[in-house]
């Protein structure tokens, strides 16, 4: 869990680009292989024999191109890739299907895959209207070149066959695909939730229950006198129900976020912060010293009283302040801090207290 607020990327790759470069990778070494056992087979066509250098330099170069481009460049190239192997695939099995060069021919086993690489290179919208397009542009090709060697008949039953069999891969495909969107949505929407429980909706801060998932991530209990060393501080704003009374509830809410805003500015990113309840913060700060951990409670101390808020300008905060080294447990860290702050409180308040 993140302890300040992120804001989520605006466009997620589709696919990491490390992963895109494997595939290219994968791509390159498996043209090569067909490519040797059809030369070594004496199978190979004229058609495949010119065509396979050009997709395994066209792979290299996008290879090479992804290396060097931007994210949002990244999907040009995953459309391109796949453009490059559709391309190829339907047109091999045309090539393949026109009457002199119809010896013998496997390409058509292959053209399922551009539906499979569609939904695998592309956004699902994306993937939905090309694998239309390449369904058309393979029934129109193979229809074309059939009907000029067979008759009428035969050419639209096969034409029909190649139909129903693709049709069947992309509804396929698709409904796998939006089972997968769906369960991420709904992992989103429960990650929202569980932050939502994690967070001070008001400050935007973390709350109690936030706080103590961290104090349980570091291990903060199990954290040894004389390793890790952590302090907590208790920072409580003064005479809150005054200003309360005083400038009323809304007010009373704005100053709250004003002094987690700033709270959060001036600690550092490892130190945690949290709305513990009510005008009461806490600071978790691990592996300072008790004089860097006084100095950014002064430092804390000092910047909320500068605060000042449309009428309201005499903005304090009181600090108890509690060190491991004097303590077994987080419980006890807690105790101390509290009576620290007590203290603080009963010296006149706008003040920083600590055992040490
Ligand atoms: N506006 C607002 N007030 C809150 C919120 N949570 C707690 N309070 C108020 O905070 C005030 C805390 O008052 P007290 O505990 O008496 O403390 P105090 O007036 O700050 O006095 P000292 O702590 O002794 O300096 C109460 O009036 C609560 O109603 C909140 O979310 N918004």
């Amino acid at each position: 869990m993140s302890h300040r607020n992120k804001q989520p990327a605006r466009h997620p790759p589709i696919m990491e680009p490390k992963v895109f470069r494997r595939l290219l990778v994968l791509a390159c070494i498996s043209f090569m292989l067909i490519w040797l056992i059809d030369e070594s087979s004496g199978i190979i066509s004229q058609y495949d024999a010119a065509a396979y250098p050009i997709c395994i330099c066209a792979f290299a170069a996008i290879y090479v191109a992804s290396r060097y481009s931007s994210a949002s460049w990244q999907n040009n190239l995953h459309l391109l890739t796949y453009l490059i192997v559709a391309g190829y695939l339907i047109s091999t099995s045309i090539w393949h299907h026109i009457g002199s060069n119809a010896l013998f021919s496997n390409a058509a086993q292959w053209l399922g895959l551009n539906y499979v690489i569609a939904y695998l290179f592309l956004e699902v919208k994306r993937a939905a209207s090309t694998t239309i397009l390449i369904l058309a542009a393979t029934l129109i090709g193979h229809y074309v070149v059939l009907i000029q060697n067979h008759g009428l008949e035969d050419t639209i039953g096969v034409v029909l066959n190649i139909a129903v069999a693709h049709i069947v891969y992309i509804i396929l495909l698709w409904t796998v695909v939006r089972l997968r969107v769906k369960a991420a949505q709904a992992n989103t929407r429960i990650n929202l939730l569980e932050n939502y429980a994690y967070v001070d909706l008001l400050t935007g801060i973390l709350n109690r229950r936030g706080m103590e998932k961290v104090f349980d991530e570091l291990g903060i209990d199990q954290i040894k006198t004389g390793s890790q060393r952590y302090a907590l501080m208790i920072i409580d704003i003064d005479y809150f129900k005054q200003v309360n009374d005083q400038f009323g509830h809304a007010m009373g809410d704005k100053i709250l976020t004003k002094v987690a805003a700033k709270l959060n500015r001036t600690i550092r990113p490892e130190d945690v912060l949290g709305r513990w309840g009510g005008e009461e913060f806490v600071v978790l700060t691990l592996n300072r010293t008790p004089q860097e951990v006084l100095a950014l409670a002064e430092q804390l101390r000092f910047g909320i009283s500068q605060l000042s808020l449309e009428d309201v300008s005499d903005i304090t905060v009181s600090i108890g302040i509690g060190f491991s080294d004097l303590a077994k447990t987080r419980q006890e860290v807690f105790t101390i801090a509290d009576s620290n702050l007590y203290e603080a409180k009963q010296s006149g308040r706008d003040s920083v207290r600590c055992s040490i």
